[in-house]
């Protein structure tokens, strides 16, 4: 896949498109069935299959609230458009200018003279342009103008709602893992890399692995059973393990950590450069203060049984852990 990242740079590579436009955050159920779509007509047709994506996400300039929690932030979204199969993907970057654009302006500018679209595939859904001013009707009604075609979609509909990144991102953040998996159609996880602890694992309770701060979207605090994959490529190892997302009060003071203690650990070259990706699979219960550390590490136990009776029935029916 292709990535332009300018719609200047876009002009070196002039080539008739089929296109969809959005954020494309979690790269969803939802997401994938329009871009395949996209992909088997720009196919059939001899175009080039191209989707439309922003940066940062439109939510974090349109909105002054708190910063936006992606479950895909923009690396992983753009590695999981690629395993579509689509040609390219421009990444706008979504400035105050182009937040002004109207939806015209975007068709003429991005669609007409960027993408040369012939078609435009989007969900019934879809808005654009300044304060979202147009929906698919307008887009179609461009489109005759400008010389693309719009098709429309209805939402893939899972357990009874549509599919769209805002629920998953209710989902995960309620720790409804097995829910946000159906929806994603993957498991959700987060790629950091390993950061230093406070010793008081070894010490006190298990051994972990802690995570780097991640400003992202992460699970409610609480503890989860998890795979830990280290590396990449053909490298890459993965670990089965129980991670405790959350502040830690039976430690003192709050101090937020992601940290992961391996069930099936062997001893592995770790720094602070080491590609990790975390996939949180289930969770267990939410975090407690203990009244000292040896009821913390006998809960540990029991968490650890939980998760190896999970990890046996997952193997024993051959369920996917990703
Ligand atoms: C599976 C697991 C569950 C945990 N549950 C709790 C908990 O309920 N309450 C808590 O205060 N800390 C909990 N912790 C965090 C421990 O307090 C933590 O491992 C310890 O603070 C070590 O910190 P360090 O890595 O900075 O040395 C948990 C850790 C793990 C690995
Ligand atoms: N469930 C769905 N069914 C059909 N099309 C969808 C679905 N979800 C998103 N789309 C379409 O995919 C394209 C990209 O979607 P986009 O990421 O902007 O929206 P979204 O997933 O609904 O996110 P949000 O929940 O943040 O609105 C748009 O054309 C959108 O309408």
């Amino acid at each position: 896949m292709q990535i332009v990242r300018s719609l200047a740079e876009l002009n070196s590579f002039p080539s008739p498109s089929v296109v969809s436009i959005g954020n494309f955050d979690g790269v969803h159920c939802g997401h994938r069935m329009v871009v395949a779509s996209v992909i088997a007509r720009a196919r059939e047709i001899g175009a080039r299959a191209a989707v439309v994506t922003f940066d940062p996400h439109p939510a974090h300039i349109l909105h002054n609230t708190s910063r936006l929690p992606l479950i895909t932030p923009l690396a992983e979204k753009l590695e999981l458009l690629d395993q579509t199969g689509v040609d390219l993907a421009l990444v706008l970057p979504f400035t105050e200018e182009l937040r002004l654009w109207t939806a015209r302006q975007f068709a003429e500018r991005v669609l007409r003279d960027g993408l040369q679209a012939v078609e435009v595939h989007e969900g019934e859904t879809f808005r654009f342009g300044h304060r979202a001013e147009a929906g698919i009707d307008s887009l179609s009604q461009i489109g005759r103008e400008l010389g693309f075609l719009v098709r429309a979609y209805e939402p893939y509909i899972l357990r009874g709602a549509a599919v769209s990144s805002s629920r998953i991102r209710t989902l995960v953040s309620t720790g409804e893992l097995p829910q946000a998996r159906a929806l994603l159609g993957r498991s959700f996880s987060i790629h950091s890399t390993p950061a230093s602890g406070r010793g008081y694992g070894t010490r006190y309770t298990v051994p972990t692995v802690n995570l780097a701060p991640y400003g992202d979207l992460l699970p409610a605090h609480g503890v989860y059973i998890t795979t830990l994959r280290v590396g990449t490529g053909d490298q890459a190892r993965v670990f089965r393990g129980v991670t405790n997302a959350g502040n830690r009060p039976t430690f003192g003071a709050d101090s937020f950590a992601v940290e992961t203690h391996l069930l099936d650990f062997e001893p592995i070259d770790l720094d602070e450069t080491s590609p990790l990706e975390m996939t949180f699979l289930y969770r267990l219960r939410g975090e407690q203060r203990f009244p000292n550390p040896e009821a913390l590490r006998a809960q540990i136990g029991l968490d650890v049984r939980r998760a190896q009776r999970y990890f046996t029935l997952c193997d024993a029916l051959h369920v996917s852990l990703h």
